[in-house]
């Protein structure tokens, strides 16, 4: 495998041979919690020479028969790789079809039996392909840097929906992506759902019992869309914007699908107030669907842009919601396992994109966005976000492409204020600064400063952000007195909020803090949803937490809901367990 390409997590030989159209024919078995079928893919190749096209594939992923411009071939299989998968290569032609179906190991899939669903009538299945999973669900060049467009035609069971991250379309009843995308972006839901419409281009998906509280939820889509186009100057380039509310074992908050966001239900708050995870998968329509991370490397690229759009449009006030972030990044680079991998661009060769995911990309990569922004203005970083997006749409981009136009086009000789080798490759926290505006983070800081005095008053008044703030701020305390938490449950009813947010904090407190029902309360909200954002940290608290049966329970409740839970989800708490020294037997 050639160093360029382990460093893009791929075996493929995409830069030499590489598909620019696939149409995808599947049968979904939920018997055998299987998809079958085939792939055809309209190859193009960079000329003499270039003898093969080679494709990833994993999770047990088996091809039955391929065929090169209509002629029966053998493919060769390359070793195993145990990240990577194997690598498939057939001679090289300007159409080429795989026959296969997914393995028992697929991890892009989860298969739900119906009492895991919130109806408990019906199966159901869900994909996740980022960072590298579309090659356990189809034989494919598995990088970003591959972007086609694609169609796809689904044998589904009568009383299912399938919906895709495409445009369906009703006449010929199959799904199609007119626009060109990378694999990760590949996506299908195939279960009982229903839909509202929010807007004309926005419709809510979601099982019959829940698709009422999502669409109200999510109401606001149409206004994050428009609020997006306003901020970028570029208009929605893909048609649609719909929403598909998973079951609770979808491992993410939200996943940018095009066509489709899937969201996570533990963002029905019922008060709109977890919102701000739909302006932030809007927002990837901009950053990430259109103009791409080259490689994963450079997710920067997709989420700390997506950040700074997400903070353009979801009425969070902005140096509060950065305020936020740094401390959030301050404890992540702190504690993170790999600190070479808290580099905005990470060293990947040979790493698995699941164990460098952090909020890393995400807050030093919009920090480095806001402090551009901050040295140059306001109107001008408007201009070069306009100017970004018309030079890269549809393709992809490195960190060195975004230094290149940054300094073509907006800097200039500012560009020696920016200490670019330290942004981009030291690890830790954020190289240069700039001063916020307080006003707002001065509240919660006083407040958790008097602690254990409880500011109910205030609270309640506060927006979900602030109160998430206050909640963070305690928990940088040492360590909360047992009756003080309780005081402050009484007043300010943690323990009963609806908010998933809130839950997920007030669980690490009591349980840094000691306190015995911590306990039931965190297990309950592990076995409740599957969200690692939520799950990871609280199995690790758990694990570590300073009361008596605190880790068996932890180790118990993982294995009893093991199948509960996401195949991405099982690895990481797997790892994260191990790597803390917790023996996962009983
Ligand atoms: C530098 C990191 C290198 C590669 C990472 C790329 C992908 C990582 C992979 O683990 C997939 C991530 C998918 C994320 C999807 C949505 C997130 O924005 C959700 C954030 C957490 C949450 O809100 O639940
Ligand atoms: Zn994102």
């Amino acid at each position: 495998m050639a160093s360029s390409r382990r460093e893009a997590a791929t075996q493929s030989n995409y830069e030499e041979a590489w598909a620019t159209h696939a149409a995808l024919e599947w049968t979904i078995d939920f018997e055998k919690q299987q998809i079958r079928g085939r792939v055809r893919y309209v190859v193009e190749s960079s000329g003499v020479g270039v003898s093969e096209f080679v494709v990833d594939t994993n999770g047990g992923l088996r091809i039955h028969r391929a065929l090169v411009n209509g002629r029966v071939v053998s493919p060769k299989l390359g070793v195993p790789h145990p990240i990577f998968g194997t690598a498939v290569a057939v001679p090289v032609g300007s159409e080429v079809v795989f026959e296969y179906e997914t393995g028992t190991a697929c991890a892009a899939a989860q298969w739900l039996e119906p009492e895991q669903t919130a109806d408990g009538k019906f199966p159901y299945l869900f994909t996740q392909c980022q960072a590298i999973h579309c090659r356990s669900l189809i034989p494919i060049q598995d990088v970003p840097g591959v972007k086609l467009t694609w169609e796809a035609r689904v044998e589904k069971p009568a009383w299912a929906t399938v919906l895709m991250s495409g445009l369906e379309e009703k006449e010929t009843d199959s799904w199609r992506q007119p626009r060109r995308v990378s694999p990760y972006l590949i996506a299908i839901v195939c279960a009982r759902v229903e839909a509202r419409d929010v807007s004309p281009r926005c419709r809510v998906w979601a099982e019959p019992s829940v698709v009422e509280r999502a669409a109200s939820e999510f109401a606001d889509a149409e206004t994050y869309v428009e609020r997006a186009e306003e901020a970028t100057g570029v208009a929605y380039q893909w048609d649609r914007y719909d929403l598909v509310c998973l079951p609770p074992s979808f491992p993410y908050g939200g996943m940018e699908n095009v066509n489709l966001t899937f969201v996570t239900p533990t963002l029905l708050a019922g008060d709109k107030s977890l919102a701000n995870v739909v302006a932030h998968e809007v927002a990837h329509s901009w950053f990430g669907n259109l103009v791409t991370n080259a490689t994963w490397a450079h997710f920067w690229l997709n989420e700390g842009w997506t950040r700074w759009l997400e903070r353009q449009i979801s009425g969070v006030p902005v140096d509060f919601d950065i305020s936020r972030s740094r401390a959030a990044l301050t404890e992540c680079v702190e504690h993170f396992p790999r600190p070479e991998l808290t580099a905005l661009v990470p060293p990947l060769r040979g790493v698995d994109p699941d164990d460098a995911f952090s909020i890393v990309p995400y807050e030093k990569g919009s920090g480095l966005l806001h402090y551009i922004e901050h040295l140059v203005g306001k109107d001008r970083f408007r201009e070069f976000v306009r100017s970004y997006l018309g030079r890269f749409e549809d393709g992809v981009v490195t960190s060195e492409d975004f230094k290149n136009f940054a300094v073509e086009n907006l800097l200039g000789s500012s560009s020696e204020d920016i200490d670019w080798d330290a942004w981009f490759h030291a690890p830790g926290n954020l190289p240069q600064t700039y001063a916020l505006d307080t006003s707002l983070t001065v509240a919660v800081d006083e407040a958790a400063a008097a602690f254990p005095w409880v500011p109910a008053c205030s609270y309640f008044s506060w927006p979900t952000a602030l109160k998430l703030a206050y909640l963070e701020r305690l928990l940088l305390l040492e360590k909360c007195e047992k009756d003080d938490l309780q005081a402050l449950d009484a007043a300010l009813g943690l323990t009963a909020t609806p908010n998933a947010e809130i839950r997920f904090r007030w669980c690490r407190l009591l349980l840094s803090s000691g306190v015995d029902r911590g306990v039931d309360l965190a297990l309950d909200f592990v076995t409740s949803n599957g969200r690692m954002k939520f799950v990871r940290p609280l199995y690790k608290a758990l694990a570590a937490a300073p009361i008596p049966g605190a880790l068996a329970a932890a180790k118990k409740t993982f294995k009893d809901h093991y199948a509960f839970y996401h195949p991405i989800c099982r690895k990481m708490i797997t790892s994260d367990l191990l790597r803390g020294g917790y023996n996962l037997a009983l």
